[in-house]
C-alpha cells in the first residue's frame, strides 16, 4: 500500500501540475477542486503566518501591517531525510532558496507582481515548495486574512473580496479547513469559526486551532475550547502558544520557540494533562495524518473523475478538429475532402436540401418577365417614331409598297432593348450563385477551423462564378442578337394573308399622299411590329433561363472548383501547410485541451503507480 509520503507527494505533484496549466480551482470542476488541501483561514493578526510558520518551523512569511497575503500562498512541505534545507518556487523553478529572509522577499514581490502595488487580491495562487528533515508532507493553503475594514488605499469591496476569495476555497468538498482562533476572543465572535460553520456546518473537514493561549487573562483558560465543550467539532481542537510579537523582535529561533511551546504544554497547570495533544509539531502531524487518509479515501473517486474528463476532453478535441497532418500527401487528401465537403454543401443548397436555390427560379419567374414588361416599345413604337424611322429607312426614295427597310429597323431598334433584361438575369444569378457560395463556405462545419482554406475556396469560386458569368453573358446577348439577325418570315407571310381593313369612307379618297392614309398605315406598321416583338420577348422570357442555367448554373454544380483542384495539385507542401493554418484561437484552445489531457493522463498514470504499489 502507498506510503504517507507518496500519497501527499503526488497530491503535491498534480496541484503543482494544475497551477502550471492555469488550473487552481475557483473555475468550475476541476482536478485542483477534486484534490484535497488544508485551507489556513483566520481573521487578521489571529496568529495564521505564526501557525504556518511553525508548522514549518521556519521564519519565511511577509509580516507587515494590513492586508499582508493578498494571493493564495499554496504551501507544500517535503520531508527530507537529512541535509540543508530549502525553498523552491514554482515561478522560479531554477532558484533554489535557502536564506529564509529571501524566500519572505520573493512572496512579497511575487505578490506584488499579479496585484500591483495597489493592494488588490488575486486568487492566483503562488506555490512554494520547502524542503526540509524538521517538516512533515503536508501542502497548506495561506489565504488573506479575513477583516473587517478596508485600510487606505484598497478598495471598498476587498472586505467582501477576501471573505469571498477565502470561502471559494472552503466550500470545496475536499477541502480541510484550518480555522484559526485566536484565545483571548471570545470563540462566538471568531471570523474562521463562523466561515467553516457556514461551509461545514456538521464540523467532519473543520480543525479547530487555538492561538495566543498565553495571552489570556490571568485567571482564565480554554479547556472548555480546547476540551470539545464550547464548540463541538468531529475533529480535537488544537492550542497553540506561538512566538509573541516581542520574540519575533528578539528573533527568537523558531525551532527553540517550538521547544518553548512544547514546555509551555507539559507544565501548565491548566493543559497539562492534554499536553501531548497539544502544540504546532502536533498540529502539523495530525493535519499529515487526516490528509493522508482523506487522499486515501478520495483515490477511486479522483481517478474516477480523471476518467470522465479524459473521455470529455476527447470528445472535445473531436469536436474542433484534430491537428492537421505534416505530410504533403495527406495535406493534399485533407484539402480536397474539405473542397468536396464545401461543395456538397453547395449543391445541397442550389438542389433543394437547403434553401438559396429557389432565388434562381425567381430571377426567371418574377424579375426577367418584369423587366421584359417594363421595356419602352410604347416609345419606341409610337406613330412619330415609326414614322421617323420608316422615313428615314426610305431615304430619297419612298418606298412603293409595304416599308421593308422600315420594318427591319425597327425590329432591329426594338430587339436591341432585350440586352439589358438578358444581361441583368446574368448578373442577378451571379450574385445568388455568389450568395451561396459565401454561405456554404461558413455552413461547411469541417472548415471552421480553417480560415486560409475557407479564403481560398471563396477566391477560386469565385473567380469560377465570374468566367460562367461572361460565358453566360455572351451566350444570352448572342440570342437576343439571333433575334434580329434573322426574323421570322412565316409571321409576316401570314400578316400579308390578312385581309387588309377597308379605309374609312369620309370623303377622302384613299391615296398614300393623304395624310389620313398615312397614319392609319403607320400604326399598322407599328402594331405589326409589336405583335413580332412580343412574339420575340415570349421566346426570351425562355431561352434566357434556359442559356443562363446552362452557361452559370449547370457550370457551378459541375466544375465550380476544377481549376482549383488543378493548381492545388501543382502546389508545393509549404504552401499546402499555409492553406490549412487554422484560426489561431482555435489553435490555442487545441493546445490547451492538448494539454489539460497530458496533465489528466499524467496524473492518471501517477495514481496508479502509487495507489497500488
Ligand atoms: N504571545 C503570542 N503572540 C502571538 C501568538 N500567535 C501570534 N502572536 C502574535 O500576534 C501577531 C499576529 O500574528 P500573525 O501570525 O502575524 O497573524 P496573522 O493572522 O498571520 O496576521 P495577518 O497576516 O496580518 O492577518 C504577531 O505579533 C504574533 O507575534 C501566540 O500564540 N502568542
Amino acid at each position: 500500500m502507498a506510503t504517507m509520503e507518496s500519497l501527499i507527494g503526488l497530491v503535491n505533484k498534480i496541484q503543482r501540475a494544475c497551477t502550471v496549466l492555469g488550473d487552481h480551482g475557483g473555475q468550475g470542476m476541476s482536478l485542483w477542486e477534486a484534490l484535497p488541501s488544508v485551507a489556513v483561514v483566520g481573521g487578521q493578526s489571529s496568529g495564521k503566518s505564526s501557525v504556518l510558520e511553525s508548522i514549518v518551523g521556519r521564519d519565511f512569511l511577509p509580516r507587515g501591517s494590513g492586508i499582508v497575503t493578498r494571493r493564495p500562498l499554496v504551501l507544500q512541505l517535503h520531508k527530507t531525510q537529512s541535509g540543508a534545507e530549502y525553498a523552491e518556487f514554482l515561478h522560479a523553478p531554477k532558484r533554489r532558496f535557502t536564506d529564509f529572509a529571501a524566500v519572505r522577499k520573493e512572496i512579497s514581490d511575487e505578490t506584488d507582481r499579479i496585484t500591483g502595488k495597489t493592494k488588490q487580491i488575486s486568487n492566483i495562487p503562488i506555490h512554494l515548495s520547502i524542503y526540509s528533515p524538521n517538516v512533515v508532507n503536508l501542502t497548506l493553503i495561506d489565504l488573506p486574512g479575513l477583516t473587517k475594514v478596508a485600510v487606505e488605499g484598497q478598495s471598498d469591496s476587498i472586505v467582501e473580496d477576501i471573505e469571498n476569495m477565502v470561502r471559494s476555497y472552503v466550500e470545496k468538498p475536499n477541502c480541510i479547513i484550518l480555522a484559526i482562533t485566536p484565545a483571548n476572543q471570545d470563540i462566538a465572535t471568531s471570523d474562521a469559526i463562523k466561515l467553516a460553520r457556514e461551509v461545514d456546518p456538521s464540523g467532519e473537514r473543520t480543525f479547530g486551532v487555538l492561538t495566543k493561549l498565553d495571552l489570556m487573562d490571568k485567571g482564565t483558560n480554554a479547556t472548555e475550547v480546547l476540551e470539545g465543550r464550547a464548540y463541538r467539532l468531529q475533529h480535537p481542537w488544537v492550542g497553540i502558544v506561538n512566538r509573541s510579537q516581542a520574540d519575533i523582535n528578539k528573533n527568537v529561533d523558531m525551532i527553540v520557540a517550538r521547544r518553548k511551546e512544547r514546555e509551555y504544554f507539559e507544565t501548565s497547570p491548566d493543559y497539562g494533562h492534554l499536553a501531548s495533544k497539544m502544540g504546532s509539531e502536533y498540529l502539523a502531524k495530525l493535519l499529515s495524518q487526516h490528509l493522508e487518509l482523506v487522499i486515501r479515501q478520495r483515490i477511486p473517486s479522483i481517478i474516477s473523475m480523471i476518467n470522465k474528463t479524459i473521455d470529455e476532453l476527447n470528445a472535445e478535441l473531436d469536436r474542433i478538429g484534430r491537428p492537421v497532418a505534416a505530410d504533403g500527401g495527406a495535406q493534399l487528401y485533407m484539402i480536397l475532402e474539405l473542397c468536396r465537403a464545401f461543395d456538397r454543401v453547395f449543391k445541397e443548397h442550389l438542389d433543394g436540401g437547403r434553401p438559396g436555390g429557389d432565388r434562381i427560379y425567381g430571377v426567371f419567374d418574377h424579375q426577367l418577365p418584369a423587366a421584359l414588361k417594363k421595356l419602352p416599345f410604347d416609345r419606341h413604337l409610337s406613330l412619330k417614331n415609326v414614322q421617323k424611322v420608316v422615313t428615314e429607312a426610305d431615304g430619297y426614295q419612298p418606298h412603293l409598297i409595304a416599308p421593308e427597310q422600315g420594318y427591319r429597323r425597327l425590329i432591329d431598334g426594338s430587339i436591341t432593348y432585350f440586352k439589358g433584361p438578358a444581361e441583368a438575369s446574368v448578373d442577378a444569378v451571379h450574385f445568388v450563385l455568389k450568395e451561396l457560395v459565401r454561405k456554404s463556405i461558413a455552413e461547411t462545419e469541417e472548415l471552421k477551423r480553417f480560415p486560409s482554406l475557407q479564403n481560398d475556396i471563396a477566391t477560386a469560386a469565385n473567380e469560377a462564378l465570374e468566367r460562367f458569368r461572361e460565358e453566360s453573358r455572351k451566350t444570352v446577348v448572342r440570342l437576343v442578337e439571333m433575334e434580329s439577325s434573322y426574323l421570322t418570315v412565316d409571321f409576316f407571310r401570314k400578316l400579308h394573308a390578312a385581309p387588309e381593313k377597308k379605309p374609312e369612307k369620309n370623303g377622302n379618297p384613299p391615296g398614300p399622299n393623304n395624310d389620313h392614309f398615312h397614319d392609319t398605315s403607320l400604326a399598322r406598321i407599328g402594331s405589326n411590329v409589336s405583335a413580332y416583338i412580343a412574339m420575340v420577348s415570349d421566346t426570351l422570357k425562355n431561352t434566357i433561363p434556359k442559356a443562363v442555367v446552362y452557361c452559370q448554373v449547370r457550370e457551378a454544380k459541375r466544375s465550380l472548383l476544377t481549376h482549383f483542384y488543378a493548381q492545388v495539385g501543382r502546389k508545393e507542401k509549404e504552401r499546402l501547410s499555409a492553406m490549412l493554418d487554422e484560426d489561431p484561437q482555435l489553435m490555442e484552445k487545441r493546445t490547451q485541451i492538448a494539454k489539460r489531457l497530458e496533465l489528466y493522463k499524467a496524473a492518471r498514470d501517477e495514481i496508479d503507480a502509487v495507489a497500488w504499489k
